[in-house]
């Protein structure tokens, strides 16, 4: 029997992954290719578009060395997702003119602040979200007032996921989720807002055409396609935005379904009916047209173990496999018990989202003893970030969902996945696929007609293979934390900000 096959290609915050998806809904393989973050400036966070491209074509080579050679010729699509956000400025000759600014960057407090004050207002109504340092159109407010050469040099502008499109099929394009990311875009209207766009003196030529997620933007250009091995019929799929992509993914598609997002950034997300007012949370479309999904956002939370790991277990990469120190580091951690022996973290590594909204505050380690190994630390950060999660949650007061998804890198470590359960005294599942590439993959699949609708896509597709319940002695221990934890917050946060003032004078 001869099978066909489609390639979500999801670009992270950390790298490239690509889910290789067979036309009986079997995934047959997945491929990850990192790439750096540059850290220029404190509180600055950029990439180099090069490198997305590269690590594209590195990830598909390694999800599809499977296949044989008839079998590649039957890749019939490719989708493409990317953090929303992130602009990638083009010259006349479609050349890059600086690294990208990413959205996890916290450069524009000034910007957006001044947007928030003056504009605020219209800014939500025209687009259900408020101006804080990870949108676009705060980030080219500061370009515009700080590298004003760049900025007159700007003809194009893409987002990230567009931008690697384009080196697929050379569509200049986007769709409208991802578009929603920017903060130039009239939700309702679904087209860009030419109130929006003189806030920062660009011209709507500037950006590219709005379509759907699942639309065929251009098949595969030649160069690309040979260099793959596949066939010059493999059709382009324009994607979306990697938390829409994952949200949809892991098969929360129905009104009051919640999401929590275990990766560079934490996500507590919940599936809406309508744009629920709240200026703390962000909105966009769901996938499923007539949705929008909400979300409360941390902003280190899989990345605060990561920098964990990377500075203080760098002897593990002696001993172990890349792939195994992770687990072996969370297997330390089960050894330690639940609230680290009174040692708490604030995840605040680069500044918060939810619900500080605070580009100034600093992370740290409080209540630590003689007692404390690096083991405890550990813990205190898993813990840490689940505490920051439990503060996005109380964004929901209303939500009483009885089961939530929990997906992300984050979500592969068991213990860490008990300890947010244990936290916010909540049912977990955990889906058998969880990541955006997953997710890109089924709107491939369903902009080329394997399936009749997206919700059929995932239902059909998509499981729940672990569940996790909490354990309520546990969850009191950390309540107790949790409010150490919350007045920690509002006893230093002025400290931070000394701090902060501290590292940009020096
Ligand atoms: N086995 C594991 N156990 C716990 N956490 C893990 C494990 N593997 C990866 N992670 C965490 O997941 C993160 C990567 O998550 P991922 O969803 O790939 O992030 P992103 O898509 O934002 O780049 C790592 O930085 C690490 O913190
Ligand atoms: O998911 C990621 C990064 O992994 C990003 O999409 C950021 O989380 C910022 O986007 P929103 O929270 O606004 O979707």
């Amino acid at each position: 029997m001869s099978y066909e096959y489609v390639l979500g290609v999801d670009h992270g915050s950390g790298g490239c992954k690509v889910t290789c998806l067979r036309s009986d809904g079997k995934v047959v393989a997945d491929a990850y290719v990192d790439y750096p973050s540059y850290y220029p400036h404190p509180r600055w966070v950029e990439q180099d578009p090069v490198m997305w491209k590269e690590a594209a074509v590195r990830a598909i080579s390694k999800a599809t060395e499977s296949l044989n050679l008839v079998e590649k010729k039957n890749v019939n699509a490719i989708g493409f997702s990317a953090p929303h956000h992130v602009a990638v400025l083009l010259d006349k000759d479609q050349e890059v003119i600086r690294p990208a600014i990413m959205w996890n960057d916290q450069r524009t407090d000034i910007q957006s602040k001044e947007l928030s004050e003056n504009y605020g207002d219209r800014i939500y109504e025209l687009t259900s979200n408020m101006p804080n340092p990870t949108w676009t159109l705060c980030h080219l407010s500061w370009l515009k007032e700080n590298e004003p050469n760049n900025y007159r040099g700007i003809d194009r502008i893409l987002f990230m996921k567009d931008y690697i499109r384009y080196h697929f099929s050379g569509e200049f394009c986007t769709d409208y989720i991802e578009a929603e990311g920017s903060l130039l875009f009239d939700m309702r209207k679904r087209e860009w807002s030419p109130f929006l766009l003189s806030l920062i003196d660009l011209k709507q030529d500037v950006f590219p055409p709005v379509y759907a997620p699942t639309d065929q933007v251009g098949l595969i250009n030649s160069q690309m396609a040979e260099q793959l091995g596949v066939s010059h019929d493999t059709k382009i799929i324009m994607g979306t935005a990697d938390t829409a992509a994952e949200i949809f993914g892991c098969g929360t598609v129905n009104e009051g379904d919640g999401v929590i997002k275990l990766a560079t950034a934490g996500n507590f997300s919940m599936v809406t009916a309508n744009t629920q007012k709240n200026r703390n949370l962000t909105t966009y479309h769901h996938l499923i047209d007539t949705l929008y999904y909400q979300n409360s956002a941390t902003n280190f939370a899989a990345a605060s173990f990561r920098w964990f790991k990377e500075q203080f277990y760098a002897d593990l990469s002696e001993k172990f496999d890349n792939s195994l120190i992770y687990p072996e580091i969370i297997r330390q951690v089960e050894k330690i018990k639940p609230g680290a022996e009174g040692l708490i973290f604030q995840p605040y590594l680069n500044g918060e989202r939810s619900p500080h909204w605070d580009p100034h505050l600093r992370a740290s380690f409080f209540g630590c003893t003689a007692r404390h190994s690096r083991n405890h630390f550990a813990r205190a950060v898993l813990e840490g970030v689940g505490y920051s999660l439990r503060d996005c949650s109380l964004q929901f007061p209303n939500s009483s969902t009885k089961k939530m998804r929990i997906i992300g890198g984050g979500s592969k470590g068991r213990e860490w996945v008990q300890i947010i359960a244990d936290i916010l005294q909540q049912e977990l599942e955990i889906p058998a696929y969880h990541d955006a590439s997953f997710g890109v993959s089924l709107v491939a699949a369903t902009g080329i007609g394997w399936y009749t609708n997206l919700r059929e896509a995932v239902n059909s597709v998509q499981s729940v293979i672990h569940q996790v319940s909490p354990n309520i002695k546990n969850h009191e221990i950390y309540s107790e934390m949790f409010e150490i934890y919350q007045q920690l917050h509002s006893q230093t946060f002025k400290l931070s900000h000394r701090l902060a003032k501290i590292s940009q004078n020096t």
